[in-house]
């Protein structure tokens, strides 16, 4: 072996000192030591060790423990005047985990947690994984049967409940009940800022924390592949699919999303987006990795925020397009005193509102994924040579979703028979597809469409896109947004797009009316600003200014938007009201 070393250390070393290139000075050598390049290196690697001293699964749970030695005293978390530092927070961990295994909780056991964006939250995503469970956080804007619906499904041993939602568990647990099934384990979390009793036998947070043993040794996952969390989908098309994340793939995404985002040092991050969203865009663990102090709030109101980035010294947050259009609409916004980094994604983000909130003061990066590649996938790489184009143009590239992060291994644009690459024209769309270490390992109990979404090797997103001359993607609809109007695919994007840029518009959603003429056309449901008044038809006229004539509604709908708790529009309950209307006719 030792003569392999030799010889190779030759090779490696030689052509830097005789000026001959790598590749003339290495493949002789090659050649004379064994038959074929792939047994040369395969034979060269031989009797390598895989040890703990050079292999440790990764896992998000190391940030916790390195930020409890290298930022042990700077500020974990704030909630109200609840307030932990890097080695508190670690503590707290070590001593949950044990008090859930001292609760029966064993490997694999899925923990679920309802509650909004506050200290448990954070704490439960890294005690979990010590105690080698999986986490589930679910969405806090879901009803008593939508939470029975998940609990059955993912098995949660124990739920975590927030004071304030506790009644929306007690109805989830009557639902399981009357089936005769047994309810999780109930741990109820009480707010440190504020009072409320505890139920009767119920565990309650601090008091199962405290009793926890702090010499507790965390488990930590045989594998990378051990699954750390599973998420539900926002069900903004369907119903919730259970996406089961790795401990590698959670690891990869948390330190892209930091680098995307531009967090390398003791970053102060406001919580805005949801913490159960993809677990906080893998931000949760990623804060630990970089010794972040967390800012959490209860709710979210423009105002909250604007006297938060001020008090705490934020220096970034995320939030989907529509909290950024919340606040460049509210009465409360301010310009900032300093520069703010704001992360977007979650749903397209009109150029118009990316323009307003980097006036006042904020900086905006875009991202693009799905909960099926733990959130951010890819963004909207900045290049310096486009700061010097007007400023429409660049906040009409910055609306792109842009490049795969550096964990991706590959994002695309490809037909979604054939698997062909569409042409880089910004023009033929495509489905957008992604594949590498930051994909789910797949849905929960669901094997048939965890085999259909991983069809042809990629992972198909079920969004269209085009790709652009630089590689860039763009999203121009989901597959069963768009609207085929008379054979022609319409980006209901686009059309949004136009829409927010009319000085009335607050909020706009398009989709496809039926239509006894063309199959379908464009029906524009819009929310005006507070004391703006525009009749339809002006809309309407608005739009054919500014797209084909076919791409301009035709029906237009005065009336608030739904959304989801993740700030996406509820298309199909717009498709619903259109179909409702009796169908169109025009020729
Ligand atoms: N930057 C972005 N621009 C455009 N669309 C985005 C962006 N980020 C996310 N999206 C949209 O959000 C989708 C992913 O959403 P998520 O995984 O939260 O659940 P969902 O797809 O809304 O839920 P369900 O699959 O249950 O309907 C993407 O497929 C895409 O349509």
């Amino acid at each position: 072996m030792n003569h392999f070393f030799r010889r190779r250390s030759s090779i490696c070393t030689s052509w830097l000192f005789n000026g001959a290139t790598k590749e003339t000075c290495v493949r002789p050598i090659r050649r004379s030591l064994c038959q074929s390049p792939e047994a040369w290196s395969w034979k060269s690697m031989d009797g390598m060790v895989r040890s703990p001293a050079n292999y440790v699964p990764l896992s998000p749970v190391s940030f916790l423990e390195r930020a409890a030695k290298v930022y042990g005293d700077r500020t974990s978390v704030v909630y109200g005047s609840a307030e932990f530092t890097w080695k508190q927070t670690h503590l707290r961990c070590v001593k949950l985990a044990s008090a859930l295994t001292r609760l029966g909780v064993s490997t694999g056991d899925v923990i679920a947690i309802l509650a909004p964006n506050i200290p448990a939250m954070q704490e439960l995503h890294f005690a979990v994984p010590m105690a080698g469970a999986v986490i589930c956080a679910l969405n806090t804007r879901h009803d008593s049967s939508m939470i029975s619906i998940l609990l059955r499904h993912s098995e949660a041993k124990i739920i975590f409940v927030d004071h304030q939602l506790l009644h929306i568990a007690q109805g989830a647990f009557d639902l399981i009940a009357k089936d005769e099934l047994k309810p999780p384990l109930l741990v109820f979390i009480r707010d440190p800022n504020a009072s409320a009793s505890v139920p009767n036998d119920t565990h309650e947070y601090e008091t199962l924390l405290a009793g926890g043993d702090a010499g507790y040794k965390a488990r930590r996952p045989r594998t990378e592949w051990d699954p750390i969390s599973v998420n539900y989908t926002s069900g903004t098309t369907s119903r919730p699919k259970g996406v089961v994340y790795n401990h590698r793939g959670a690891y990869l995404n948390a330190l892209a999303t930091l680098s995307v985002h531009g967090m390398s040092s003791m970053p102060v991050y406001l919580w805005t987006v949801p913490m159960f969203h993809c677990n906080g865009w893998c931000l949760i663990w990623g804060l630990a990795a970089v010794g972040g102090t967390n800012i959490c709030l209860r709710r979210v109101s423009p105002r909250e925020i604007f006297d938060t980035l001020a008090a705490k010294a934020v220096t970034n947050m995320g939030g989907a397009p529509t909290v950024l259009n919340m606040i460049v609409n509210s009465p409360d916004r301010r310009p900032l005193s300093r520069k703010v980094e704001i992360m977007t994604g979650g749903s397209p983000p009109p150029p118009s509102i990316l323009e307003r909130i980097e006036e006042l003061g904020f900086r905006v990066s875009h991202l693009y994924g799905l909960t099926e590649t733990y959130g951010p996938a890819t963004t909207c790489l900045w290049r310096p040579e486009w700061d010097s184009l007007p400023r429409e143009e660049q906040y009409r590239i910055r609306a792109r979703q842009g490049v795969e992060h550096y964990a991706l291994e590959e994002v695309d644009v490809r037909d979604s028979v054939t698997m062909e690459s569409v042409p880089a024209d910004g023009a033929t769309m495509g489905e957008i597809m992604l594949r590498g270490n930051t994909v789910m390992s797949g849905y929960l109990k669901d094997v048939k469409a965890t085999e259909e979404a991983f069809a042809g090797g990629w992972f198909r997103s079920g969004d269209l896109g085009v790709k652009h001359d630089d590689g860039y993607i763009e999203v121009k609809d989901r597959l069963k947004d768009v609207v085929i109007s008379g054979g022609e695919n319409i980006s209901t994007v686009e059309v949004e797009t136009v829409l927010y840029r009319h000085p009335a518009i607050l909020e706009a959603a398009v989709v496809g009316r039926p239509d006894d003429h063309w199959g379908q056309t464009p029906c524009a449901f819009v929310k005006l600003k507070e004391g703006f008044e525009v009749s339809r038809e002006e809309i309407i006229e608005f739009c054919r200014e500014r797209l084909p004539h076919y791409m301009a509604p035709k029906t237009v709908i005065f009336e608030d938007i739904p959304k989801t708790s993740t700030g996406k529009i509820q298309k199909f309950i717009l498709r619903e009201k259109a179909k409702a209307l009796s169908p169109s006719s025009s020729s």
